[in-house]
């Protein structure tokens, strides 16, 4: 199926208490996004964000309680994804054009997105549209020094959006760090600031999470690696590796990589095309000695043989189908591959590439 034939799906993450709910009840209250169905998780016997949510119609609000969506239940949520199509129709009309599912404030992202790509009934009926992820400024420093899950919601996004700036008089150094930090996470992302859950709705409609061959958004501003560029430590050119070796920052304290942050942004630029079977083999053992570390994998690749640039996307060990893209966007006809590691240095990450692709 097609992107306009699949049902777009957002995902709502955010650390507990982070201003999900708070969002949802605005964005709900929104005509471009009256035909939204939503599906609150908690965690916890006693549920109760589906009753702080409003929405026009009360019957387009589902509960998963008793368990997490990112562990225990996402067998209900991939059986609620394909029931809500007969269940929320009328007269054999979709009563929906979109799903909202907003998650616990401490699960990981990744499996529910896994979910959504791996199970085919999935995903021949949806689309990851976009990973939405609140931040509560006053707090969220704290939180990504101190929870893992809070920096993995972070890596996956496509919006992150600083919650709470009511709170603070005006703009400080502090929302200027977590900011370069955030950006240090996860630069292609876009970063808002939101007061109580104000957001226009077109902020969410205008995301697009993967398959770029179908895209409104140009390839160069999908895989955004000059925002990459910018962050991380220099491009490597194969042959290099000694210099990659050396640190090549020195930490300032207002350098966001002096949190010893578990995530880290990577991008490589490779002038030379590559053979199929060396991609193929290279991501093979890519996901096989650190698959689930890989948080996210982006890339633009000049294969032999191919005309157009080959797309490839990933979450962790799971890759979508690479896109085969007829021409490529200008005459820059390099790969860029862009990675959002977890504990993965950039020199191992160099070593996988000289050894197994070139
Ligand atoms: N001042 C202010 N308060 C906010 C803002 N956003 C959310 N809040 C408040 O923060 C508290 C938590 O917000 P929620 O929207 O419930 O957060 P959540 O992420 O859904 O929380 P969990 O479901 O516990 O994970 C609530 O009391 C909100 O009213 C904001 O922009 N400004």
């Amino acid at each position: 199926m097609t992107n306009n034939t699949r049902l777009p799906v957002f995902l709502l993450t955010g650390f507990l208490g982070s201003g999900k709910t708070t969002l949802l009840n605005q964005l709900v209250k929104q005509p471009e996004l009256a035909r939204t169905l939503i599906i609150i998780n908690e965690f916890g016997t006693v549920s109760l964000d589906h009753l702080l949510v409003s929405h026009a119609s009360d019957d387009t609000i589902i509960e998963l309680a008793s368990g997490c969506l990112c562990c225990s239940i996402r067998g209900d949520l991939a059986k609620t994804l394909r029931d809500i199509h007969w269940r929320f129709s009328r007269q054999g009309e979709r009563s929906f054009d979109r799903v909202i599912i907003e998650t616990t404030g401490l699960a990981e992202p990744a499996p529910i997105m896994h979910t959504l790509m791996t199970d085919i009934t999935l995903a021949s009926k949806y689309r990851l549209q976009g990973v939405i992820t609140t931040l509560d400024t006053l707090h969220a420093a704290a939180t990504l020094d101190r929870h893992p899950e809070s920096q993995k919601q972070v890596a996956v996004a496509d919006l992150l959006l600083l919650t709470k700036t009511d709170l603070q008089a005006e703009p400080t150094p502090k929302l200027a760090q977590l900011t370069a930090r955030l950006k240090q996470l996860n630069p292609a992302a876009q970063i808002r600031t939101i007061q109580q859950g104000n957001l226009e709705p077109q902020a969410l409609l205008s995301l697009d999470h993967i398959e770029p061959q179908q895209s409104t958004i140009p390839l160069r501003q999908w895989l955004n690696s000059a925002a990459f560029s910018l962050t991380s430590l220099s491009d490597t050119v194969p042959g290099q590796l000694a210099s990659l070796s050396a640190p090549s920052t020195t930490l300032s304290q207002n350098d966001p990589n002096r949190h010893n942050d578990h995530i880290k942004a990577h991008c490589f630029t490779l002038p030379q095309a590559i053979t199929p079977g060396r991609l193929e083999g290279w991501l093979n053992i890519l996901m096989q000695l650190m698959g689930s570390n890989m948080l996210r994998v982006k890339g633009i690749v000049n294969v032999v043989g191919h005309s157009g640039p080959v797309v490839i996307h990933g979450v962790q060990h799971i890759f979508h189908p690479a896109a085969f893209l007829t021409a490529w966007p200008d005459a820059d006809r390099q790969t860029r591959l862009v990675f959002i590691t977890y504990d993965i240095e950039r020199e191992t990450l160099a070593r996988t590439i000289e050894t197994f692709l070139l």
